[in-house]
């Protein structure tokens, strides 16, 4: 059994060498000729799987992306070649959620407002939007859902219009797949119109795919308005705008999913999927057994939590201005930007989960709602 992996995949490597031969390629440049007598064919968010790709795939027979989004995969296409198609669902939903986080935190931070007073809307109420809707109501912060899809399936979640969050929301977080086509399609969902609608003083963020936001309508924003935004993903990523970049609050190379435990759920989702594929149950694995100690597994609270001790806590796991920081060093060099966006994302650190923590403390310190933001917490 031949399998292609994407280089830029974590325990990819050691899992599927017990099913066959495996082989690591850059996941951005592969070509068709890379998937000549190639059985499996497993891939990240910037592989392209078209006609193009599969011309000379003489043995194909699985395809399996260790990611949430699917639009890099032609899944008709794969279908009507009889190839087996399957996504990781998910699988990093917590990781954006807690982007998301901090990317709020330090704004408050630098910006000097409370989170507890910003309402919050969430544009996608998919795997990502509500696992975020969850961390927001342990937080107590306000927010509302857009999700005209899972509205009209009879989601019996509260939603509104797009038009409602742009009008009364003061961050607008962006959570859906790139959709082109459909009742409902989001490339450009936030173009010139809905960017100068928004209230002054607004707070973007971008962690679903670049073409959702339309980078001229944001640029010639920043231009004019009070606005924040707040950028995971580019319109035309790897190239990055550098116009644009200085403009942006927090900017990051398409990592805001990048937990290890994220890419762990990532690559055995799909690991899984070809084991049953494959009729081998046996080899199946769980993600957290791969996993290692977290650098600062436990913390203890010898009072209640307040915000700034709120913030301490989920810097210990993550804070945005490190990526933004390296993001921004590596950009400086414009000769290397591709290569270097693929880099960074390439070689990116350990991050961890909030749940890779434990807090100790007394009940009455507000252990639930840490617990419910994600935390593993010890009375
Ligand atoms: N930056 C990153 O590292 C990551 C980015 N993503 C991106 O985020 C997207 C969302 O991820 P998940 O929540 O896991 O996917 P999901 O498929 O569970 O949820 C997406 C939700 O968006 C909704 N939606 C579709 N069109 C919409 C529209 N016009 N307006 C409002 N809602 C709409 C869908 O109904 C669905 O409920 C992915 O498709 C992917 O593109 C996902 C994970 C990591
Ligand atoms: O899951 C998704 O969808 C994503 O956007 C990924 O987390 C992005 O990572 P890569 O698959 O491009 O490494």
């Amino acid at each position: 059994m031949n399998i292609l992996i994407d280089e830029n995949m974590p325990y990819a490597a050691e899992l599927f060498s017990k099913l066959g031969t495996v082989t690591a390629k850059a996941g951005r440049t592969l070509t068709t000729e890379d998937l000549i007598d190639v059985d499996a064919l497993m891939i990240r968010s910037v592989t392209k799987v078209d006609e193009a790709l599969l011309e000379k795939a003489n043995k194909l027979k699985f395809v399996g992306t260790a990611t949430a989004g699917t639009d890099h995969v032609d899944a008709e296409l794969l279908a009507s070649k009889g190839i087996f198609f399957t996504a990781a669902p998910g699988c990093n939903k917590v990781g954006v959620a807690e982007y998301v986080i901090s990317a709020l935190l330090v704004l408050s931070q630098q910006q000097g407002f409370s989170i507890a007073d910003r309402k919050v809307g969430i544009v996608g109420a998919g795997q990502v939007g509500s696992y975020l809707s969850k961390c927001l109501s342990a937080l107590s912060i306000q927010h509302l859902l857009c999700d005209p899809l899972k509205q009209a399936e009879g989601d019996t979640r509260e939603f509104h219009p797009l038009q409602t969050l742009i009008a009364e929301c003061d961050v607008l977080t962006f959570h859906t797949p790139l959709t082109k086509n459909g009742e409902h399609p989001t490339h450009h969902l936030m173009g010139d119109a809905e960017i100068a609608a928004l209230k002054p003083g607004s707070i973007l963020i971008n962690a679903a795919r670049g073409p959702v936001v339309s980078n001229d309508a944001l640029k010639a924003a920043l231009k004019t308005q009070q606005l924040t935004a707040v950028l995971d993903v580019f319109e035309f990523e790897p190239e990055v705008d550098m116009e644009l970049l200085p403009m942006l609050a927090f900017a990051t190379p398409h990592v805001a999913g990048y937990g290890l435990e994220g890419k762990a759920r990532g690559t055995t989702m799909i690991y899984n999927s070809y084991c049953e594929f494959l009729g081998n149950q046996e080899e199946k694995v769980e993600a957290a057994s791969l996993l290692p100690i977290a650098p600062i597994p436990k913390v203890s609270l010898s009072k209640p939590w307040d915000e700034s001790d709120l913030m301490a806590l989920c810097q210990l796991i993550y804070d945005v201005r490190r990526d933004d920081a390296e993001f921004r060093r590596a950009m400086a060099d414009v000769e290397q930007q591709r290569a270097s966006f693929d880099r960074l994302r390439k070689n990116y650190w350990d991050r961890r989960e909030y749940s890779a923590i434990t807090v100790a403390g007394e009940a009455a310190f507000g252990l639930e709602s840490l617990a419910n933001l994600g935390f593993t917490v010890e009375e």
